[in-house]
C-alpha cells in the first residue's frame, strides 16, 4: 500500500485563555492517500483551521504525531518544518494572500524562484497554471486589477507551483458569492486533481463537502 501522504495519530491542541482551558483537538487520526481530495467539515469554532495550522507546520504547541510522506515532522526546528512546507505543501486560504506589487505571474513564479527553479521553467510553469485556470490574459494584472474570483485562482496556481504532494485548503471559496464559489472550487479541484496532489479542504459547506473523495467530520476535538 502507498505510504500516505499525511497521516496524525492522537493529535491534540488546547488553549488557555484566562483560568478556563479548552481543549479543540481532543486526539485526531486521520490519514490522506496520495492524491486523494478529502473534505474536513465542522461548524464554525469546531477546530478546522486549528488542524490545518498544525499539520501545515505553521504553528507550535500540539501533542501527538504527524507525518508528511512517511517523515514523523511533529517534532522538527523550524528551518527543518520550513523546508517541509516549502518542498511538500501548497496553501490556499480563505483570503488569497497574494503580494500586491507583483503580477498574478509573478505571485506564480515566485515560490518557484525560492525553491531554485530556473526563470524560464517557473515563467513556463505559472503561464500553463493560470491559463488552465482561465487567466491567460491576465498574466501582467497585479491583485488589485483582478475579481474576488481572479484573485482565487491566482492562490490556487501559486498553491500548486511547486507540484506540492499536499494542498491544505482553507475555506478556500469562502470569500466569494455562491456562484462564483461553485465556479472556482471546481477549477480548484480539477486542477488538483490534474496535478495529481493530495488536499485537505477544510469548509462548512457540505455541498461542496460531498464533491470531494472523502469528507471526515470533526466533532467535538475528534474525527467521526
Ligand atoms: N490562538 C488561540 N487562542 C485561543 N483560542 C483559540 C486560538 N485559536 C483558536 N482558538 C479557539 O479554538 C476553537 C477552534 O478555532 P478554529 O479557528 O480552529 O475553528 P474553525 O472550525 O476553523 O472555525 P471557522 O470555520 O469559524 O474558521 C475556537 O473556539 C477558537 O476560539
Amino acid at each position: 500500500m502507498n505510504e500516505p501522504v499525511l497521516a496524525t495519530q492522537g493529535l491534540t491542541r488546547s488553549f488557555t485563555q484566562g483560568d478556563a482551558t479548552i481543549e479543540v483537538l481532543r486526539g485526531v487520526d486521520l490519514g490522506v492517500a496520495p492524491g486523494e481530495i478529502v473534505a474536513l467539515l465542522g461548524p464554525s469554532g469546531s477546530g478546522k483551521s486549528t488542524l490545518l495550522q498544525a499539520v501545515g507546520l505553521l504553528e507550535g504547541g500540539f501533542g501527538g504525531s504527524i507525518r508528511i510522506g512517511g517523515e514523523e515532522v511533529s517534532r522538527l526546528d523550524n528551518d527543518a518544518r520550513t523546508t517541509v512546507r516549502r518542498d511538500r505543501i501548497g496553501f490556499v486560504y480563505q483570503f488569497h494572500h497574494l503580494l500586491p506589487d507583483f503580477s498574478a505571474a509573478e505571485n506564480v513564479v515566485l515560490p518557484q524562484l525560492i525553491r531554485g527553479a530556473e526563470p524560464g521553467d517557473a515563467r513556463t510553469r505559472a503561464e500553463a497554471l493560470l491559463g488552465a485556470l482561465g487567466l491567460g490574459h491576465r498574466l501582467t494584472h497585479r491583485p488589485s486589477q483582478l475579481s474576488g474570483g481572479e484573485q482565487q485562482r491566482v492562490a490556487v496556481a501559486r498553491a500548486l507551483a511547486n507540484r506540492p504532494a499536499l494542498v491544505l485548503a482553507d475555506e478556500p471559496t469562502g470569500n466569494l458569492d455562491e456562484a462564483t464559489a461553485d465556479v472556482v472550487f471546481d477549477e480548484f479541484l480539477r486542477l488538483v486533481r490534474g496535478e495529481g496532489s493530495a488536499a485537505l479542504v477544510a469548509t462548512h459547506n457540505e455541498r461542496l463537502a460531498l464533491r470531494m473523495d472523502r469528507v471526515l467530520r470533526l466533532h467535538e476535538g475528534r474525527l467521526e
